[in-house]
Formats: C-alpha cells, structure tokens, sequence
C-alpha cells in the first residue's frame, strides 16, 4: 500500500482587494504536516482560508510563499498524486455510477477491463456493488457522495483533499458516512486533509486537528486526538468525557477573542 506524507510550510497567500485597493492577507506562515496514512482536519471560522489553502494544496492556486510537498515532491501544479472530494458529488448524470467512477480512468487511458474491475472494487469498498448499472438520480444524496469517493479513490491518489464532504447530508446519513469513512481509509490507508465546520466530526475522524484564526488565516494551535483506531461510533465517543473537554477546547479556540496577529 503506497502511501505519501503531506507538508505544508509557512505558506502564505494574499489577493488584491479591487474594492479597497489593498493586499487582502488570506493566509501567514501556514504550516503542518500530514504524515503518510493519517487524518489531519482543518477547522476554523469562516473566511480563514480553508478553502484557499485546499487550493494552493491542490495545485490550483499558487502560494505567494512557501511550499507544499507531497512524499517529498514539491506541488506546482495539479496532478494525480491529489484529488479532492467536495461537498456535492457532482457525478455525471448521464453515467451509471460504475461509469462515474470509471471517469478518472478513461482520463488515463486506462482499457476497459481494468476500468470495470477498478471501478468495481472500489463499489464493493463503498458497499455500493449492487448499484452499478444505477444512474445518479435513482441514488440518494448519501450513495451518490460514496460514489463520489469511490471516484476519487479509483485513480489511486496518495492525498484525499475533502471539502465540507458530509455537510450537504442530512445528520443521520453524515453519521454512517462518517463511520465508513473511517473504515474505507482504514482499508486503503490514504493521507487525508478534511475541511469541516463540524468540530465533532473532525475529531471523531482525525489524528490532528489544526484549528485556523481569521485575518489573516494562520494555525492556531494543532490538537492531538488521542483515541486509538478502531474507533467506536461517533455517539459512543461522544459521551467520553475527554472527548467533550477535546471538543470544548477547540471551541473555545475558535471563538475566544484573537490575540495580536502582528
Ligand atoms: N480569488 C479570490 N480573490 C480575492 N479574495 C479571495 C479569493 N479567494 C478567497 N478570497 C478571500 O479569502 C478569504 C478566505 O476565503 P476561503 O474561502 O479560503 O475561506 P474558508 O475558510 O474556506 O471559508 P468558509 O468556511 O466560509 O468556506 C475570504 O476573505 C475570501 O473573500
């Protein structure tokens, strides 16, 4: 099982505000590590540059300063080594979902026995292997998320980057994604980076969770989880009281005044 570390250094980012005429600071010396299988979220309030540092991660967005590498390898540009999972699956509805999570591989070139035995391991790993011939609209909003992982995963990245994945569905859905999130990884054992506003979530699936300050987004602090894996259902945890003071912590760390960025 191939897998690859994750490091962003001191990366900073800045647009010009057409409005203000000014440098609009969106990111300062960002910096941390994701080693090689692990689960690091990246919580913080919105407008701190989740999103931006997602991109300048994936190669969509150049940092002003800084590097990222991925097992060792500096990023400039997209490339296979990453994909990321947004929160809507924006599958093709013209595909069959084994189709959908061909399309990664049809982009390779890849023939097309490989394909339809890729796309359907990667079904059977997200329990969707009697949904094949299935277009989109006959899946629910959580099935078509799970293809939407399947996809990603099928080209075999190093990095999954996941944007808000579970925050369109419903809570209950989100609670068995998030369960079988965890044991797909645990399968597969990808580096993952996991933007989420939801703090339980990003402890219940993380090793780290690095929490951001606002203007300019920055780390704030990085917080261990401590559970071992395999981990008990989100609820179970829940009720652990180290979990709650976790949680009460990283909350107090978002929303207590910020202290002096200069
Ligand atoms: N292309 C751009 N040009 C100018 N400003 C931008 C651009 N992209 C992002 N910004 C600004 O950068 C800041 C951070 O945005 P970003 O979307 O990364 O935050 P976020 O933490 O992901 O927010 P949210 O939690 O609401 O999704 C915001 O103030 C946003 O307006």
């Amino acid at each position: 099982m191939p897998q690859s570390s994750l490091s962003v250094e001191d990366v900073c980012k800045s647009y010009r505000s057409a409005a203000r005429a000014e440098h609009l600071q969106v990111l300062r010396d960002v910096r941390f590590t994701v080693r090689a299988g692990e689960i690091v979220s990246i919580v913080g309030e919105s407008g701190c540059g989740k999103t931006t540092l997602l991109r300048i991660v994936q190669g969509l967005v150049a940092a002003d300063r800084g590097v990222v590498a991925v097992g060792g390898r500096q990023v400039s540009g997209p490339g296979s080594d990453r994909t990321t999972v947004f929160q809507q699956a924006n599958l093709l509805p013209w595909r069959t979902a084994r189709k959908n999570v061909e399309f990664g591989l049809e982009v390779q070139g890849r023939d097309k026995a490989a394909r339809v035995a890729r796309a359907r391991e990667l079904l059977r790993l997200v329990g969707l292997e009697n949904f094949e011939n299935h277009y989109p609209h006959q899946l629910s909003g959580g099935m078509q998320q799970r293809i939407g992982l399947a996809r990603a995963l099928a080209t075999n990245p190093d990095v999954l980057l996941m944007d808000e994945p579970f925050s369109a569905l419903d809570a209950q859905t989100r609670e068995v994604l998030q369960a079988e999130l965890l044991g797909v990884l645990e399968r597969t054992g990808k580096t993952i980076v996991f933007v989420t506003h939801d703090l339980d979530e990003a402890i219940y699936l993380s090793d780290r969770v690095v929490v951001m300050a606002a203007r300019p987004g920055r780390v704030r602090e990085i917080i261990t989880v401590p559970f071992a894996r395999p981990r008990p259902s989100l609820p179970e945890l829940r009720a652990e009281q180290e979990f709650q003071q976790l949680r009460q912590h990283t909350w107090s760390l978002i929303t207590s005044p910020r202290e002096d960025p200069a």
